[in-house]
């Protein structure tokens, strides 16, 4: 597996079946086993999955999964390695008590890169055997498991935010709802040459993707979607509901390129006729003309009252693109969840937003990031790191979890927040006043486009 540079793969077809096919972690396969449950491996293939997906759906408070429903998804999730807890004293032996799912996928990452990273999914315990540790084994043993796969990452996003700080993940991309009054939102951005037309359901599952391929290495916290995505945001797949609800446009630049994309749908209101409500499932724009054009359509669309968009940035251009900028009611959420495994890795494939030298004093409660490293990051914001054992340097010292240093590491947290919050300390032996320090530490951890992640997985 290698750490490349933006618009070329790190990670490749065999590094994700290596992943999907490696081993359940044996420290909890035990832990478990002291339970009396049995943690064990399932094939998307096999004659498991039907009921691994349904206690999936149980778990997650949803109703049994059809026929169609499994079949539909048992052919999307070829990419997945399932994992599954069962309990050999349970009338249904067969269908299991916890399920979780991850991938090896890409993380981009400040500086037009992007990191293989651990991608976890549908952590389930069920409500019989909830409270007993189940799903720390489950959690603790996919971090162990990608570990000693040599994967450098992982991520989530989350039902709860309490849940995963004590594994090591931190939000670290912070995700935006947006609910626009249209009447106030006057359009005063600018006005591209470009033309926005409808097109099918079908071919916006064809744009999006490769629009996605292109856009993603350069905004920190997108990852690489799993193609059964597209469908859901398209309304191409064919066993999701009021798909005819869906509309789907594009932008195409001036040469006819086409260079972005939006899908939506309008929710009338009973009411009152010109008071409609727009969702905008997903707009993708691979440049500034293609997001002004987008999203001033759905502004301008005629019987529409308010539009209505999540997962945004937080530092959206489009609050300047507006003359009252009140129009706009953002709500802020932790979104992209990540955690660092391997520190030297992890941290030599992002930029920075300055040049300094970092001692970084990391605690893990899973003891996997922990330890001493030097940071050098160049005029370029290029940086080095090399694990210092018990060597001294005449450095900034930033004493800190792996948790705080994962919120760190997109460059949309920080450091001075984390400290004044008393969850990293920074110190200077050299210095007089730790502030210039902190100062210090904070730009080079920095970076200056906030991190954003349009999706959930
Ligand atoms: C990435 C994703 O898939 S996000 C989806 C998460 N899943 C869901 O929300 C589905 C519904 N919920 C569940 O299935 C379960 O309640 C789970 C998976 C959240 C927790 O499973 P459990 O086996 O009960 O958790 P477990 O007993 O291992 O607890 C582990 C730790 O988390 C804590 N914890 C568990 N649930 C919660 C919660 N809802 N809120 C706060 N803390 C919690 C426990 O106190 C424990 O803390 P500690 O070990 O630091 O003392």
């Amino acid at each position: 597996m290698t750490t490349l540079d933006s618009r070329t793969v790190a990670v490749g077809e065999d590094d994700r079946a290596a992943f999907r096919a490696g081993p359940v972690d044996e420290e909890s396969r035990s832990r478990l086993a002291d339970g009396g449950l049995e943690y064990r491996r399932v094939a998307v293939e096999g004659d498991d999955y039907p009921s691994w997906l349904q206690s999936v759906a149980r778990g997650f408070q949803d109703g049994e999964r059809s026929a169609e429903q499994i079949a539909a998804s048992r052919e999307r999730s070829g990419y997945r390695r399932l994992t599954g807890v069962y309990d050999p004293q349970a009338p249904v032996a067969d269908a299991p008590v916890a399920t979780i799912a991850s991938w090896l996928g890409e993380l981009s990452v400040p500086g037009d890169a992007v990191i293989p990273s651990c991608a976890i999914s549908a952590v389930t315990v069920a409500p019989t055997h909830r409270r007993r540790g189940v799903a720390r084994a489950m959690l603790e043993g996919e971090l162990r498991a990608a570990h000693a796969a040599g994967v450098p990452m992982a991520m989530l996003t989350v039902s709860e935010s309490p849940l995963y700080g004590r594994y090591g993940f931190a939000p670290a991309a912070a995700g935006a709802e947006w609910r626009i009054e249209t009447k106030r939102a006057a359009w005063i951005g600018p006005r591209p040459g470009g033309r926005v037309d409808f097109v099918s359901r079908e071919r916006v599952r064809e744009l999006l993707p490769v629009l996605h391929e292109r856009v993603r290495p350069s905004v920190a916290g997108e990852i690489d979607v799993p193609g059964s995505h597209w469908d859901g945001f398209a309304g191409t797949n064919p066993a999701a509901e009021k798909t005819g609800e869906k509309r789907a446009v594009q932008y195409a630049d001036a040469d006819g390129e086409v260079r972005g994309a939006a899908v939506y749908a309008v929710r009338e209101n009973h009411e009152d006729f010109t008071k409609a409500t727009v969702d905008v499932h997903y707009l993708l724009a691979e440049t500034d003309d293609a997001y002004a054009a987008l999203w001033r359509f759905l502004l301008e669309l005629d019987l529409v009252a308010e539009v209505h968009a999540s997962q945004l940035s937080v530092d959206e251009p489009l609050l300047w693109m507006i003359a009252d900028q009140r129009a706009a009611k953002v709500t802020v959420r932790d979104h992209q969840y990540v955690r660092i495994l391997d520190v030297v890795a992890s941290l030599e494939t992002r930029r920075y937003g300055g040049a300094g030298t970092l001692v970084l004093d990391v605690s893990d409660p899973l003891g996997i990031a922990a330890g001493r490293y030097l940071l050098e990051v160049d005029e370029s914001g290029a940086g080095r790191v090399r694990s210092l054992g018990s060597e001294t340097v005449d450095a900034v010292t930033v004493a800190l979890g792996v948790t705080e240093l994962s919120a760190t590491y997109l460059g949309g947290v920080s450091l001075a927040t984390l400290a004044a919050a008393g969850r990293v300390t920074v110190t200077d032996a050299a210095a007089e006043s730790s502030v210039n320090a902190l100062a210090m530490a904070t730009s080079v951890l920095g970076w200056h486009t906030a991190p954003r992640l349009s999706i959930w997985y």
